[in-house]
Parts: structure tokens; C-alpha cells; sequence
């Protein structure tokens, strides 16, 4: 009924929820995009405010607050405020949250946007050992650049590195975990943090009042340096998860347990698998993202897939009427081409927002449209450990069975190359260092051409496989 009584104030054509990169590209091609190839892209990303975004388009009105809640039967939203807005067309563009290992728990963070990494480093600053937990981007990210703080560093697998690369690569980037840092190019230009400081040692809740996630290089130009006068101080724990994070207090509470003397004072402690207690100022949870469906789609039929995420098919629409979504929060349930894959990134965000934008229009045009050429083949370049990282097609033989070869060519502290090949073509590449090979794999892939003849050839470095193959 007090839904009912809302007055809509107006009806938009189009409607985005969520200002992060799948809802701003979803307004237009993204204006910072650098190609490095037919699917490879880096960014130069800045925050910018509404006005800047509504002045570049006149046709545009941004909303603030939040959206609290959808009713995807009468083609309308309420945001937080109490207003109501109806649509024509709505994408849902509102990304994702850290996956934490547990909730309210002021000892455990998780890092996600700008209000989230600013947190971190200020409890960071005042440490002396943290422990990460999690094998993903954030974790080799974190694990590289913190200083002045040993580091802890939980993996469930027996490599580094498992959502991004095989054990091979892990072999090849561990040496620059021990070896001193180059030093950096050059400091970032962005202003990163423009939001005022979260309260000191409040625990962390991620709502939609949360930023948008934080994308390529959002570590340059901060200080991610802990309270001790030491270098990088990593140490590995293979093969464990979790078991338990408790204080001292906690254990006060629990007579029979007790904390052995060689585990010191700390203000929180991990239990892990592995039987292993470490002390420490705070955990990171780099544990993975879960889409941002709650609260406010409540009370919908939104199909979900296994990962929670909002069921898109090839044109990206959900299971609602006139309701698309892009990015994290959705997750892609068209029949992929057998060379591309779903993960979270930044690059699949941009992607899938502009072409869900497209596919708005068109629906509304009554016009055909494909899907984009973009899902063809799964392509991701980023940086780790101060190496380039290009991943293509299927970089970790995702979903061959047997029914592949591996080639790989190393050479220890400059570049890692390996190839998938299945059925004589090349399905899919990890590039790791200056290796040049990006473009000519990345053809080798679209056009699928028997490699058979070439062998191992194929990763001969005396041969220009660029030459080879125009
Ligand atoms: C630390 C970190 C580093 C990363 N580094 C890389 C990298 O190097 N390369 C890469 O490819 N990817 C990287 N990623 C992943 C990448 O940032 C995300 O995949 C991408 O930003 C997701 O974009 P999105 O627009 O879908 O979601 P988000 O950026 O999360 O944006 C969602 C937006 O929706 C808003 N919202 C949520 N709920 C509501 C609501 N109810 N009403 C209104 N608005 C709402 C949020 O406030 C937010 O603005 C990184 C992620 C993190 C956290
Ligand atoms: N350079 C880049 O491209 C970067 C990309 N990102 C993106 O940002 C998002 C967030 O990053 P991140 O949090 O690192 O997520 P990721 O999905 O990259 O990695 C999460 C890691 O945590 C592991 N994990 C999940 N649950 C547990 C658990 N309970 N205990 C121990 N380990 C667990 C996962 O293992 P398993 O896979 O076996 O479940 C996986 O290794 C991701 O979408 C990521 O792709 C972030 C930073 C850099």
C-alpha cells in the first residue's frame, strides 16, 4: 500500500542502477579506452563526478540516492529518499562486494572501492603482520606491493596464483616475491581518494552506498607500507584454508584452548587447516566478489545463476520484462563461444555494459542485433609483479578435459609463454613479460588455423612468429 502511494515523479526511457564502469559504458563507448588489440584494451581510469558525466550528455539525469527498492510489474524503482521513478527499459549495472570470510568482524577486511583500500591502508600503516587469505587478483596484488609489514599469505592450492594462471607461471613470478622491487616508472597522476575518512576500527559493511569497485592500478600512487622498518616479507602457507579467527578475549571465554607462547600478543589470530596459528594486526579476505542483488531486488522473479548472479542471456537480459544487466552482478548464461569465459574484471564490465546499451536501444528501435564480437574470445591483460599479464582464450585449458597439449617456452626473470593447443589450433595463451605475442596469438586464436605442421616450432624464440604467420 505506502508503495502504492508513492507518486512517480517521472518515467525514464532508459534507466541505469549503479555508477561503476558496466553502468557508466552502458551511457556510451567509454571515453578511456586504449586498444592494444582486436580484444585486448588497458584503461586510464579517473573518477569523475555526476555533473561531469550529465554535462557530456544533456539527455542525462543522475539519481542519488541509491535504489532501495524494484518493481520490475509496474516498471518502477524507489530509491532510498522515498522517491519513485518508472522506466522503459532498466539495466542493472550494480557490480559486486567482497565475498567475506566473515561478516562485522573489525578484524578482517575486505578491499573493493576507494572508502574500502583507505581503511586498509590506514590500519596498515600502524601493522606489523597481516595475514592474507585468498588466491585471486587482490591477494597477488597485495602480497607484491605491501612493504613494512610481514605478510602471511593463506593459499587453498598448491601454487599461487590459481585464478589467473597455472603452476608453471606460479614457478615463474615466486623469485620476484623475494627479490627487491624496481623501482616505479613513474607516480601516478590520478587523484584516487576523494571521499572523507571511514571511522578508525569500525567494521566494514558494503551496501550500496559503496563506491564502485576499484580497477587497474588503483595500488599506484598510495602508500601500502605496514609499521616496521623491513622490505617485502612474504611467507606462503600452501594448501590450507581457514579454520578460525579469534582474539585472546575469545579465548578467555573458551578455558579449555589456549595460545602457545611462540604465538605472541596480537590483536586477532587465524587458525588454519594446516593446523598453523598465526598472531596478527588484521586478515584480508581477498576471498572473491558476490553480485550485489540484495536487498532491493526483493520480491522480483529474477532467475540466479549458481555464483548469485543475475541470469543474462545473449542479448543481456535478465529473466524480467525489459530488465538487463551488465558487469559483476550479472552473470552470462548465453552459449559461449568455446573460447571466452566469464570473470569479474574490469575489461568484461566495460564490455558487457556497452553492448547491453546497445541492446537496449536496438529492442527500442525494433532493430536486429548480434552479439558482440568482444565475446568471441576471452582476452585480459593486467599486471603482476611488475610483469605484463596477457591472458587469452582458454589460458588455463578451462574445460578441455585431456584433450589438449601444452607448449611452454621460460626464461627465468624475463618471460613466461605457454600455449594451449587442442586439436592442432591454438585455444588459448599465457603471456607473461615484454613477449610481443599478443596480437599474432590472439589472430592464431579468432582464425583457428591447424597448427599441426608447426609443432614446437611454434615457440621457437629464433623464429619471428610474426613474420611467419602475415
Ligand atoms: C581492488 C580491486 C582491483 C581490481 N583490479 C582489476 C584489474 O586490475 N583489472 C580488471 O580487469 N579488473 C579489476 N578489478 C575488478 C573490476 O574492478 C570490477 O570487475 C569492475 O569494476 C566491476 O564493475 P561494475 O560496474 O560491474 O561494478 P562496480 O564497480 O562495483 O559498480 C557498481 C555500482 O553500483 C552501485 N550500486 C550498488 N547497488 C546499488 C543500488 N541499489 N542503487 C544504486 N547504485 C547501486 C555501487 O555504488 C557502484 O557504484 C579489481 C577489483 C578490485 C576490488
Ligand atoms: N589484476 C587483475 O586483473 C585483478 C582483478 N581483480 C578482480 O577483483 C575481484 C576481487 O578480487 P579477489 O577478491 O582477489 O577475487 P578472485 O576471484 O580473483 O580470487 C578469490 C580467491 O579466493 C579464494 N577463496 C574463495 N573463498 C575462499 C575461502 N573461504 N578461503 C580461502 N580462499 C578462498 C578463491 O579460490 P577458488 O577460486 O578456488 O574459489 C580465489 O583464489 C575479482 O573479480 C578479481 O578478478 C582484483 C585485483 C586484480
Amino acid at each position: 500500500f505506502l508503495r502504492m502511494a508513492h507518486k512517480k515523479e517521472k518515467t525514464f526511457q532508459f534507466m541505469i542502477v549503479g555508477g561503476g564502469i558496466a553502468g557508466v559504458t552502458s551511457l556510451s563507448e567509454s571515453f578511456f579506452l586504449v586498444k592494444v588489440s582486436k580484444t585486448l584494451e588497458e584503461f586510464d581510469v579517473e573518477e569523475r563526478p555526476s555533473s561531469v558525466l550529465e554535462a557530456r550528455f544533456p539527455n542525462l539525469t543522475v539519481i542519488h540516492p541509491a535504489v532501495k527498492s524494484l518493481n520490475t510489474q509496474s516498471h518502477t524503482v524507489e530509491t532510498a529518499d522515498g522517491r519513485v521513478f518508472g522506466y522503459e527499459k532498466l539495466c542493472i549495472c550494480s557490480g559486486g562486494r567482497p565475498k567475506l570470510l566473515t561478516q562485522d568482524n573489525p578484524y578482517v577486511l575486505g578491499i573493493r572501492d576507494t572508502d574500502s583500500a583507505q581503511a586498509f591502508q590506514k590500519q596498515l600503516s600502524k601493522a606489523k603482520r597481516i595475514v592474507i587469505v585468498g588466491n585471486g587478483g587482490i591477494a597477488l596484488e597485495l602480497v607484491y606491493e605491501v612493504e613494512g609489514c610481514e605478510v602471511i599469505w593463506a593459499v587453498k592450492d598448491k601454487a599461487i596464483g590459481n585464478t589467473f594462471f597455472d603452476a608453471g607461471a606460479a614457478q615463474f613470478l615466486i623469485p620476484s616475491l623475494e627479490a627487491d622491487k624496481p623501482e616505479r616508472a613513474a607516480p601516478c597522476r590520478r587523484p584516487r581518494y576523494t571521499t572523507e575518512e571511514p571511522a578508525a576500527g569500525a567494521s566494514q559493511t558494503f551496501t550500496a552506498e559503496s563506491g564502485s569497485a576499484l580497477g587497474p592500478d588503483w595500488h599506484e600512487g598510495i602508500v601500502l607500507r605496514g609499521a616496521e622498518q623491513v622490505s617485502r616479507r612474504v611467507s606462503v602457507e600452501y594448501e590450507c584454508e581457514v579454520e578460525k579467527i579469534f582474539t585472546a578475549e575469545d579465548l578467555h571465554n573458551s578455558p579449555q584452548q589456549t595460545l602457545r607462547p611462540e604465538n605472541g600478543t596480537w590483536p586477532v589470530y587465524i587458525l588454519l587447516t594446516n593446523g598453523k596459528t598465526f598472531g596478527c594486526d588484521f586478515v584480508v579476505s581477498a576471498t572473491g566478489v558476490v553480485p550485489n542483488t540484495e536487498p532491493f531486488l526483493h520480491g522480483n522473479n529474477f532467475a540466479l545463476a549458481d555464483d548469485a548472479g543475475l541470469q543474462v542471456d545473449d542479448h543481456m537480459m535478465t529473466s524480467e520484462p525489459d530488465v538487463y544487466a551488465a558487469g559483476d552482478v550479472c552473470t552470462a548464461c548465453w552459449e559461449h563461444s568455446p573460447l571466452w569465459q566469464q570473470m569479474r574484471l574490469w575489461t568484461q564490465a566495460r564490455q558487457m555494459g556497452w553492448y547491453a546499451g546497445r541492446c537496449m536501444a536496438a529492442h527500442v528501435l525494433s532493430e536486429p542485433i548480434e552479439l558482440d564480437f568482444c565475446f568471441e574470445l576471452f582476452s585480459h591483460i593486467t599486471k603482476f609483479f611488475n610483469y605484463k599479464v596477457v591472458l587469452l582464450g582458454k589460458f588455463n585449458a578451462q574445460g578441455l578435459g585431456p584433450n589438449h597439449e601444452l607448449l611452454v617456452r621460460c626464461t627465468k626473470g624475463q618471460e613466461y609463454v605457454k600455449v594451449v593447443l587442442s586439436g592442432g589450433k591454438m585455444v588459448g595463451a599465457v603471456l607473461i613479460g615484454e613477449t610481443d605475442l599478443e596480437e599474432t596469438f590472439e589472430n592464431l586464436m579468432l582464425n583457428q588455423m591447424d597448427l599441426t605442421q608447426y609443432g614446437e616450432e611454434l615457440l621457437n624464440p629464433n623464429i619471428d612468429i610474426e613474420d611467419y604467420f602475415d
